[in-house]
């Protein structure tokens, strides 16, 4: 093997392996002097016909022998008019196939390209190209151009390819310029490019490593980042210290503590950050989290105090109401109802089969009788769809309450229903309120009349949300709120081991194999791939073959994505038992994942732009898929590089570009699970788990997920770690603090203060 540099020029004449995630390809060059060779690297968007020079080394390759490892290369568009229809011919732009092609090269020549990009309705002259069509080229071609541009600067600068489609949804064209201007720009959250990567570039762009710049990209970074942890701020002392230990370089460079004082006073000048003493300490808010608990704790405080009174008996037509169920209410359910009649703002709570649904149908019934017309709404599809079924009536997702819609470039959600377009209803019921985190209780809260009651239900032991804050738990522990817990379990409850052990958890003791149909099992094993091969069997054989489940009813759960039994794992070999390989069985690789057709996928980010039909009716078309759905590939289409996927009665289009959103679902993480429920339930609980994960609340929520069956697979000991683990992840939220501090102030609440 010669390891020294040479260069090779050439035309692609084959593309034989591409991947488009990170960019690596194996192509075939046929050299100016006639040659043929194979040359590999990172060659993002490679196409046919196009002209290369490359430089690299020869290596030979055990199985593929002697091959061009490509270091770096350039590209020469290529100048001949049959280069430039090879070139076109290749698929670049959509709708440009060979013939046309051809026609377009000989039409404009070697102008070809500068035609295609600036005045591409000179197209138009070439029989078969409207007017519209030249412009849908145009535009695509310099989409094309622009994309592998941003492509190959973002590898240059040893920065993720997978960002380019992001940027130039945000900056188009002027996506370099963007960044060059401002490298930090990229560690926002709608790129979240790590600091060192962005602060690598910038630095190598000649920036000063005490530039305010720097600094204040530095600070709000470690600000973003932290948040992340589900924190609304950071206390600002710990703040400072992680920015600069961050700032610091290899060669001892350390931020000074006034350069670093004063970068911090910028950004709260700017209201970028904003710095309040507030639980004893000075809490480090981005601007917008401040605002979100500001305006939710003042707008509980006012809710919480108003009451409502009837010119009849509440308690007799509460009396007639339950004469006419079939149901008495245990003494805290009544007076939770009474609470609803009566407060602006109640909250209900306590554990499975405690009996919060069924008191949610009484308050329904009131309501109803009293003329109040009331929504019910949960976090998820999947809990509102419970909550609808168990209440015999509609109940949406939050999302769709309020009318998300799609905002261009933003990836925050835009709501119809807001302040100005508030919600017409007189009383929102919102179940599974653990889940919901405070920037979207703001919004929720910004469409509600003043005059507008509100019951929220949850279950504040379950996981906290994956978003900022700690709403329910703050709420409940601000005792500024009406509550009441529920925690009588039921006697039909009380048969189920589910529910049983639910609660025996909650209480420090260990799960028992149970229930009066046995709706309870553990089955030891204690390594990974015990673990991971009694999943497995259970899925593809045992649940379906003596319980009659079919694979879409069973949902494995497990703490980790990669450690021990995590997804990542448990996915692959989920996939090939439950749908393998099979001649004719389309199927795109996306990274390491592949993705067939029949596979159950799950969205893992908000994405309000994804379109999607109702099955059963396709002129009913929406926008809008969110993180946690779970649906089904039920077609792909190679040639049009798109998949479509059923997510409940909704068929959804996805092109390839838009598969880093996607994950295969078969097994899940606890945390990813929160809001729903599946009728049979695997945990996979082996030993090698990281003790973060391994705490109580993670087992009790993935044990309140099951509805029929529930079956652990693990290590005893890493049970018993996580039933004896109460600890909870703490988070910084001033909530509490602020609705606390409402009650001895009153005379500052005030909705009207803005
Ligand atoms: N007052 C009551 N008298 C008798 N049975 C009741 C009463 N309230 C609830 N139940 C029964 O207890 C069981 C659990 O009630 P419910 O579904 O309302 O609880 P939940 O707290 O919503 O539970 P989960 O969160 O698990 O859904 C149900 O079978 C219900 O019919």
């Amino acid at each position: 093997m010669d390891n020294e540099l040479q260069s090779i020029s050439g035309t692609v004449d084959a593309v034989i392996y591409q991947n488009e995630d990170n960019g690596y390809a194996v192509i075939r060059v046929v050299t100016d002097n006639g040659e043929e060779v194979t040359a590999v690297g990172t060659l993002p968007q490679i196409c046919l016909g196009e002209e290369l020079m490359l430089t690299g080394h020869w290596v030979t390759h055990a199985a593929y022998g002697e091959q061009f490892q490509t270091e770096y290369f350039e590209r020469r568009m290529p100048a001949t008019v049959k280069g430039i229809a090879d070139y076109l011919s290749s698929g670049i732009v959509k709708g440009i196939g060979p013939k046309l092609a051809r026609k377009i090269a000989d039409c404009f020549g070697e102008e070809t390209f500068e035609v295609m990009a600036n005045e591409p309705e000179r197209l138009t002259c070439i029989s078969g190209i409207t007017a519209r069509k030249a412009e849908a080229i145009g535009e695509q071609f310099r989409h094309q151009t622009s994309m592998r541009r941003l492509m190959e600067f973002l590898m240059e600068n040893e920065l993720p390819p997978q960002l380019a489609a992001r940027l130039y949804k945000r900056y188009k064209e002027s996506a370099i310029e963007h960044i060059m201007e401002n490298p930090y720009l990229l560690c926002n959250e709608e790129f979240e490019v790590d600091f060192t990567a962005a602060d690598t570039l910038a630095l190598s762009q000649g920036m000063a490593l005490d530039s305010p710049e720097r600094l204040k990209a530095g600070i709000l970074y470690t600000l973003r980042f932290n948040l992340t942890n589900g924190h609304t701020f950071i206390p600002k002392n710990k703040l400072l210290a992680t920015s600069s230990r961050l700032l610091q370089d290899e060669d001892g460079f350390e931020p000074e503590a006034e350069l670093l004082d004063d970068a911090f006073a910028q950004l709260e000048d700017t209201g970028n950050l904003v710095c309040e003493h507030i639980c004893r300490r000075d809490a480090v808010y981005l601007e917008p989290m401040h605002e979100a608990e500001v305006f939710v704790a003042d707008y509980l405080a006012e809710l919480s105090d108003s009451e409502y009174e009837y010119e009849f008996d509440v308690g007799e037509l509460l009396d007639s109401l339950e004469e006419n169920s079939a149901i008495t209410y245990a003494p805290r359910q009544r007076q939770a109802i009474e609470w609803a009649a009566r407060y602006g703002l109640v909250i209900l709570t306590g554990g499975p089969g405690t009996g919060k649904t069924t008191t949610v149908r009484g308050m329904l019934e009131f309501f109803d009788a009293v003329g109040l017309e009331t929504v019910l709404a949960a976090p998820t599809g999947r809990a509102a769809k419970r909550l609808s079924e168990l209440c015999g009536r509609e109940a949406k997702t939050i999302h769709r309450l309020l009318e998300a819609g799609y905002r261009g470039a933003d990836p925050h959600a835009a709501f119809a229903r807001n302040k100005e377009n508030p919600l017409e209803c007189d009383v929102v019921i919102l179940d599974e309120v653990s889940m919901i985190d405070i920037v979207l209780m703001q919004a929720l809260l910004e469409a509600l009349r003043p005059e507008t009651r509100l019951i929220l239900v949850g279950d504040a032991d379950q996981l906290p949300p994956v978003g900022p804050g700690n709403f329910l738990r703050d709420c409940i522990g601000s005792e500024r709120i009406h509550t009441i817990e529920l925690d009588e379990i039921f006697r039909q409850a009380q048969q189920s081991a589910i529910v049983r052990n639910a609660h025996a958890i909650n209480h420090g003791e260990m799960p028992v194999s149970g229930g009066r149909d046995g709706d309870f099992f553990i089955m030891k094993q204690r390594s990974a791939d015990d673990v991971m091969a009694t999943v497995v069997e259970l899925c593809r054989k045992r649940l379906p073959d003596y319980y009659g489940f079919t694979p879409d009813q069973i949902q494995v759960l497990t703490p980790s994505r990669r450690q021990a039994a995590g997804t990542h794992q448990l996915n692959s070999l989920l996939q090939k038992a439950l749908n393998p390989q099979e001649p004719g069985k389309p199927e795109k690789r996306y990274g390491d994942t592949v993705f067939r057709l029949g596979d159950r996928v799950m969205q893992v980010r908000n994405n309000y732009d994804i379109v999607w039909e109702k099955q059963d009716d396709p002129d009913e078309v929406g926008s809008g898929m969110f993180n946690g759905d779970v649906g089904r590939i039920v077609g792909i289409s190679l040639s049009e590089e798109s998949m479509l996927i059923q997510f409940d009665d909704k068929l959804a289009h996805y092109s390839f570009d838009m598969l880093s959103e996607l994950e295969l679902a078969y097994a899940m993480t606890v945390h990813k699970s929160q809001g729903s429920e599946f009728d049979a339930v695997i945990v996979a609980l082996p030993n090698g788990i990281g003790r973060r994960l391994l705490t109580r609340n993670i087992l009790y929520t993935a044990i309140t997920r099951a509805k029929k069956l529930l079956v652990l697979v693990g290590d005893p000991a890493v049970t018993e770690t996580m039933v004896n683990t109460n600890t909870r992840n703490r988070r910084y939220s001033a909530l509490r603090a602020r609705l606390i501090r409402s009650a001895k102030e009153p005379e500052q609440l005030g909705l009207d203060e803005e």
